[in-house]
C-alpha cells in the first residue's frame, strides 16, 4: 500500500481529482445528488428511516434527484452524516465518498492484476473517463462498477455467495446493472466445477437483494423516482422503423446476441467471462445515447484488456477515452463550436467535430472486436476442451492404476470426468474355465478391440454403453451408458497396448511400481477388500509372471510419464497384511519435460521434500526421485503456484492426496498443463 501510495501516478491522479473538485460543480450533484443526501442527513436527525426518497418528496424535492437503490444511498450516506456534523458542504460529501469508492476500486484491481502497480495507476487511476464522469460531471456510476468489480472479484475467488450478494448491491445501487447477471448465470452454468456453486450464489443474490430492495419496493416514492428517470428509455432510443408500427430496437438486439456468443463459448475462464462483461456494457454504451457516467462501468474490463494486450489496446483506449473526453466536457464552446452538421455548402463549424461521437462509436466497436479477439484467443486454454482430454493409465495389476485414476477425478471433479476401466473388457466372468488356461494379463483374454472402440468414441465426444466387472461377484454387469465429458481417464492392464488406444492419449501414464510393494499392495487389496485368499493370490502372482514380462511391463517405453513408487525400508512389506501403509519414495520418469526446475523448486520449498532430478544424456528423459510427506494443503499449493491457469478446470473443492498420491495427482497435473498449453500452441499456428 505505501508503494502505491507514494507512486507519482498516484499523486497526479488524486491531484487531478482535487482540481476538478474545487474548479468544477457539476449540475447533477449540486441540483439532485447532494441536496437528496443532504435532505436524508436531516431525516435522520428526526428517526431512522428507511425511506429517503419518500421524505426528499415530502420536502418539496424534484423526482429526478435520486432514482437509484439502498445500496447507493448507504455508500453515500456516511461521508453525508460526518460533513453534516463537521459542518462541510453536502456537495464536497458527496464528491468524497465518489473518491472513496475511486480508491477502494483502484485497490480491487490493484489486486486482481498483482505487480502491476504503474500499469493500474496508468490506466484506471488517470483514465480521463473515470475523471470526467465522477468529478467532472458528478455522476456516481463508480458505486455500482465497485460492487459489480468486487463480484467479479468474489467469483475468481470461487466465494460466490458473496458474489451473488454483490451483485445484488451493485443492482441495488443501479438497477441497469441487471444486464450482468445473466453473463454470471452464463458463466457458473457453463462451467461444471463452478455450476455446484450456483446455488451458493443465487443464495447470496436473493438474501441480499430481499434485504436492499423491500425498502425500496416499499416506497411509493423510490419507485416514482426510478421509472421517471430518463435514463430508463435509452435502450429504445436506437431503433430501426423495419415496417409498418414494427420497430426493432438495436441495443436489445445485439445484447441479446452478446448473451448467446457467451452462451456458445462452451467452457469459458475467468477472462472470457469478465471480458464477455466488458462487452456487453460496452454495446450497450456504443448502442443507446448513454449517459456519461454508463462508460465507467466499461473501465475495469478496458484495465484488464489493456493489461493483457500491449501497446496496441493502450493507444486504442487512450482515444477512446480522448475522444469521450472530447464528447462530454462540459465546456458551452465546445458544444457550441460542434453544434449539429452543418448546413449544406456551409463551411464546416470546426474540422469533424460533429463527428466526434461517430468516432467515439467507431473506436468503440473496433474495441469490442479487439476484446473479442483477444479473449477468445485467451481463452483457447478452456475451448481445448471441446475436444477431450484423454488420459491412458497402464500397469500391472495393484500397481496403483485405480487409485491414480480416481485421485484424478477427485481434482476434475466426477462431473467431468469419463472412466474407462480396461477389468470392464474381460473376456468371461471369474468362474469360466477359459481363466485356467489364461491369465487376465494376456491379450487374448480382454476384448481390446472393444476397449479401443469405446475410448475413440469418448474421445470424439460420444457415449458409449460400457459393462462393469464386478470384483465382489465375478460377474459382468448390465451395459450401462456412459457420457463423454472433458477428462477421459482410460486405466487397465493393456491401457497402453494396442497403438489404436495410444494414439487417443493426451498424456499415457505407466506405473513402473517396485515389484516387492506391487505384491503387498495386491495381496492386500485382494485378500482384504476382494476376499480371496492369501495363497489364491499368491498363486497368481506367480502364474501370471511370464505374461506380465511379455504383455504388461514391455508398455512402459510407450509412456510419456512413467512413475513408480518404491518402499523406504522393504523388509517391512513382510508385515502381517493390513499394517501400517509403507512409507514410499516416488521415482518420476518424463519424457515430456514438466519444467522440472521450477518442480524441483516448489516441491523443496513448499512442500519440504527431498528431490534429486537427474537427465539422459539428450534431456530426451527427466527423472525425479522424490521422498518425504507432504501434506494435501503443501501439494495444493504447489500446484497453484507451478500452473495456476490449469487450477481453474479443477472442481470447485478438489480433492488434493496426500504424501505420494498427492505427488502423483500434482505430477500428473503438470503434464496435463504442457500438454493442454502444446496443444493450444499447436492449435494457434494452425
Ligand atoms: N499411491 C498409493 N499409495 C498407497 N496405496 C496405494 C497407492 N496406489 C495404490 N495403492 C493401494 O494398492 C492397492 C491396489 O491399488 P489399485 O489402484 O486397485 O491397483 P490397480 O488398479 O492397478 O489394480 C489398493 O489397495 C490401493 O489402496
Ligand atoms: O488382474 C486383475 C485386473 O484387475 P486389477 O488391475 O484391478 O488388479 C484382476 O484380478 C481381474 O480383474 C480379475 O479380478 P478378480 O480377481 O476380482 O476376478
Amino acid at each position: 500500500m505505501r508503494r502505491l501510495l507514494t507512486h507519482p501516478l498516484f499523486g497526479v491522479g488524486l491531484a487531478l481529482r482535487l482540481l476538478l473538485m474545487a474548479v468544477l460543480v457539476p449540475k447533477a450533484a449540486a441540483e439532485w445528488y447532494a441536496p437528496f443526501m443532504d435532505a436524508s442527513v436531516a431525516e435522520l436527525a428526526h428517526g431512522l428511516s428507511l425511506d429517503p426518497w419518500g421524505a426528499f418528496l415530502a420536502r418539496g424535492g424534484t423526482p429526478q434527484a435520486f432514482p437509484y437503490g439502498v445500496a447507493m444511498w448507504l455508500a453515500l450516506l456516511p461521508l453525508a452524516v460526518l460533513a453534516k456534523l463537521a459542518g462541510v458542504g453536502a456537495l464536497h460529501a458527496y464528491a468524497l465518498s465518489l473518491m472513496a469508492a475511486d480508491f477502494v476500486l483502484l485497490l480491487l484491481l490493484r489486486r486482481m492484476l498483482p505487480e502491476r502497480d504503474t500499469l493500474v495507476l496508468a490506466l484506471y487511476w488517470l483514465s480521463p473517463i473515470v475523471l470526467l464522469a465522477t468529478y467532472g460531471l458528478g455522476l456516481n456510476d463508480l458505486v455500482p462498477t465497485l460492487l459489480l468489480t468486487a463480484a467479479l472479484w468474489r467469483t475468481r475467488q470461487r466465494r460466490l455467495c458473496q458474489a451473488g450478494a454483490l451483485c445484488a448491491a451493485a443492482v441495488s445501487a443501479k438497477l441497469s446493472m441487471l444486464l450482468a447477471l445473466p453473463f454470471f448465470l452464463v458463466y457458473l452454468l457453463r462451467n461444471r466445477s463452478l455450476r455446484a456453486g450456483l446455488p451458493d450464489y443465487l443464495k447470496g443474490g436473493l438474501l441480499a437483494g430481499a434485504l436492499l430492495g423491500l425498502p425500496f419496493m416499499a416506497s411509493p416514492a423510490a419507485l416514482r423516482m426510478l421509472l421517471q428517470n430518463p435514463e430508463m428509455g435509452k435502450v429504445y432510443q436506437f431503433a430501426l422503423q423495419v415496417g409498418a408500427g414494427t420497430v426493432l430496437y438495436v441495443m436489445p438486439l445485439a445484447y441479446l446476441l452478446m448473451l448467446y456468443l457467451a452462451w456458445r463459448v462452451r467452457r469459458m475462464n475467468f477472462e472470457l467471462f469478465s471480458t464477455l462483461l466488458g462487452l456487453g456494457f460496452l454495446l450497450v454504451v456504443l448502442l443507446t445515447p448513454a449517459s456519461p457516467g454508463w462508460f465507467v462501468w466499461i473501465v475495469p474490463a478496458l484495465v484488464a484488456y489493456q493489461a493483457g494486450s500491449g501497446r496496441a489496446a493502450i493507444a486504442l483506449t487512450a482515444a477512446f477515452s480522448l475522444l469521450f473526453v472530447l464528447e462530454n466536457l462540459p465546456l458551452p464552446a465546445l458544444s457550441t463550436l460542434a453544434a449539429g452538421a452543418p448546413a449544406p455548402g456551409a463551411p464546416l463549424p470546426l474540422p469533424l467535430l460533429p463527428l466526434r461521437h461517430t468516432v467515439l462509436t467507431g473506436l468503440g466497436i473496433v474495441l469490442a472486436l479487439r476484446l473479442w479477439r483477444e479473449s477468445v484467443r485467451s481463452n483457447d486454454y478452456f475451448r481445448l476442451s471441446r475436444k477431450p482430454f484423454v488420459i491412458g493409465i497402464a500397469g500391472d495389476s495393484g500397481a496403483g492404476k485405480d487409485t491414480l485414476a480416481d485421485s484424478l477425478r477427485g481434482l476434475f471433479g466426477a462431473h467431468s470426468v469419463a472412466q474407462l476401466s480396461g477389468d470392464d473388457y474381460h473376456l468371461w466372468d471369474r468362474q469360466k474355465p477359459m481363466w485356467q488356461v489364461m491369465t487376465h494379463l494376456s491379450p487374448l483374454a480382454n476384448d481390446l478391440e472393444s476397449f479401443a472402440t469405446d475410448l475413440l468414441a469418448l474421445s470424439d465426444g460420444k457415449a458409449i454403453l460400457s459393462r462393469h466387472y464386478d470384483h465382489g461377484s465375478g460377474r459382468m454387469g448390465r451395459p450401462q451408458r456412459l457420457a463423454s465429458n472433458d477428462f477421459i481417464i482410460a486405466s487397465g492392464l493393456h491401457a497402453l497396448y494396442l497403438p489404436v488406444l495410444r494414439e487417443c492419449y493426451d498424456l499415457a501414464i505407466y506405473l513402473d511400481i517396485d515389484e516387492g510393494l506391487r505384491r503387498y499392495y495386491k495381496l492386500q487389496r485382494d485378500v482384504l477388500v476382494r476376499g480371496h485368499s492369501a495363497d489364491k493370490v499368491r498363486d497368481a502372482l506367480a502364474q501370471r509372471e511370464p505374461d506380465s514380462t511379455r504383455f504388461i511391463r514391455p508398455q512402459a517405453r510407450h509412456a510419456g510419464l512413467v512413475l513408480a513408487l518404491h518402499p523406504v525400508q522393504p523388509n517391512l512389506l513382510e508385515g502381517p497384511l493390513g499394517s501400517a501403509a509403507p512409507r514410499v519414495r516416488l521415482l518420476v520418469r518424463s519424457r515430456q519435460g514438466l519444467n522440472e526446475l521450477s518442480l524441483r523448486r516448489v516441491l523443496v520449498g513448499v512442500c519440504g521434500l527431498h528431490v534429486d532430478l537427474s537427465m539422459d544424456g539428450e534431456a530426451s528423459e527427466i527423472s525425479l526421485t522424490i521422498e518425504g510427506d507432504a501434506s494435501a494443503d503443501d501439494i495444493a499449493m504447489a500446484a497453484a503456484t507451478l500452473f495456476p491457469r490449469i487450477m481453474e478446470f479443477l472442481d470447485l473443492r478438489p480433492q488434493w492426496r496426500e504424501g505420494a498420491l498427492g505427488l502423483m495427482q500434482l505430477i500428473a497435473l503438470a503434464h496435463i498443463n504442457q500438454a493442454l498449453s502444446r496443444r493450444l500452441l499447436w492449435q494457434t499456428s494452425s
